[in-house]
């Protein structure tokens, strides 16, 4: 269960109401809030102020069910801050009872000053080696390398050069493609052989056939198209055509949502996922996104042992009961461990 960005500071409830009001997400970004807005804060914010935001995200998700978290940073973009928020995730992995895997999002927005294209050079000459320094010196473990491919933020061809940077370095490709333009990154990113390309909402046929043939997993973030009020991204297309589907709460200053069972709601209701496609997209398509359902993603022998504990009669109140979540999962263990057990074990049943 996966992908978020929980590493900032500074809420975006402001732009919450701009956005209810009728605003788009790029009207916000071009005005200088959205993603530069949380920049600024979480520049501003220590090491140890970010750590301490961070974790009882993490813990609100291990409450709602989640084992396993794709975690990005993107609110630095540059050397400095874009490290510190690698560092925060490093220092929560001991501290919090779920597996975090990191990636790297140096070009998520381009920074105050600088045009898209000095932006490229930099995170390619400048933030990349430094990322893949430390993981070379044992300092942190990073996974994937991704990027905001998307008109005014960064192009197709900037966006590709910062993922072969990237894949030279040897770090998997898992970017946001396609989201709120139809601008052919899904097809680029599979020309690449990316392992996840993300949203997705305006990914072209050409693009789910060319994701189908490299083996690229969707994650589809119903969050974020809901709140935003997006056309629904092409699921069934998708999942017709051979695409493994995978979902992410996308938890974010402008997606606030810790709870996977509401996203799998979500993809029921919007993206038109049956319940069975949600579980498997949520847990095993999950793994294999990260390249990690070799040992995460279902129970089997050898595997890790993540599972949960329902008071439920059958496992689909989970996703059912909207929002219920908390009741209806009495445990969450981790590595065989249990690391979450439901407050006031008195408390009636929450199956009805
Ligand atoms: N779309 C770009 N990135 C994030 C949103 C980040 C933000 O608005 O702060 C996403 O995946 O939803």
């Amino acid at each position: 269960m996966l992908t978020l960005i929980p590493v900032w500071a500074g809420d975006r409830v402001h732009e919450f109401a701009m956005k209810l009001a009728g605003a788009t997400y790029m009207e916000v970004h071009k005005a200088g809030g959205g993603i530069n807005f949380t920049v600024t804060h979480t520049r501003g914010a220590t090491e140890d102020q970010l750590l301490h935001l961070l974790l009882p995200r993490l813990h609100r998700m291990v409450r709602a069910g989640t084992t396993m978290a794709e975690c990005k940073s993107g609110y630095g973009l540059d050397v400095e801050n874009e490290m510190k928020m690698l560092r925060v995730l490093e220092r929560a992995r001991p501290l919090a009872p779920l597996t975090i895997s990191s990636t790297f999002c140096g070009a998520h927005s381009v920074p105050k000053g600088l045009t898209a294209e000095e932006a490229t050079r930099l995170v390619v000459e400048e933030q990349l080696p430094a990322v893949k320094a430390a993981v070379e010196a044992g300092k942190m473990s990073v996974d994937a390398v991704d990027v905001f491919c998307e008109r005014g933020v960064f192009s197709v061809e900037q966006s590709r050069a910062i993922l072969q940077a990237g894949r030279r370095l040897g770090f998997l490709l898992n970017f946001h493609a396609d989201e709120l333009n139809p601008l052919g990154g899904a097809e680029m990113g599979a020309s690449l052989g990316a392992e996840a390309m993300s949203h997705l909402e305006e990914v072209s046929k050409e693009g789910i056939a060319a994701m189908a043939e490299a083996g690229t997993v969707a994650v589809l973030l119903p969050t974020t198209a809901y709140i935003l009020r997006l056309p629904t991204p092409p699921a069934r297309d998708m999942i017709e055509a051979g695409v493994p589907v995978a979902l992410g709460s996308d938890f974010n200053p402008n997606a606030f949502c810790l709870s996977m069972p509401l996203v799998m709601h979500l993809a029921c209701v919007t993206f038109k996922l049956t319940l069975n496609e949600a579980l498997t997209a949520a847990t095993l398509h999950a793994a294999h996104a990260l390249r990690k359902a070799d040992t995460h993603g279902s129970l089997q022998p050898g595997k890790m042992g993540d599972m949960l504990v329902l008071d439920a009669p059958r496992w689909e109140h989970l996703v059912y009961q909207l929002g219920g979540a908390d009741d209806v999962i009495t445990h969450v263990i981790k590595a065989g461990r249990v690391v979450h057990t439901r407050p006031n074990p008195a408390a009636p049943s929450a199956t009805p």
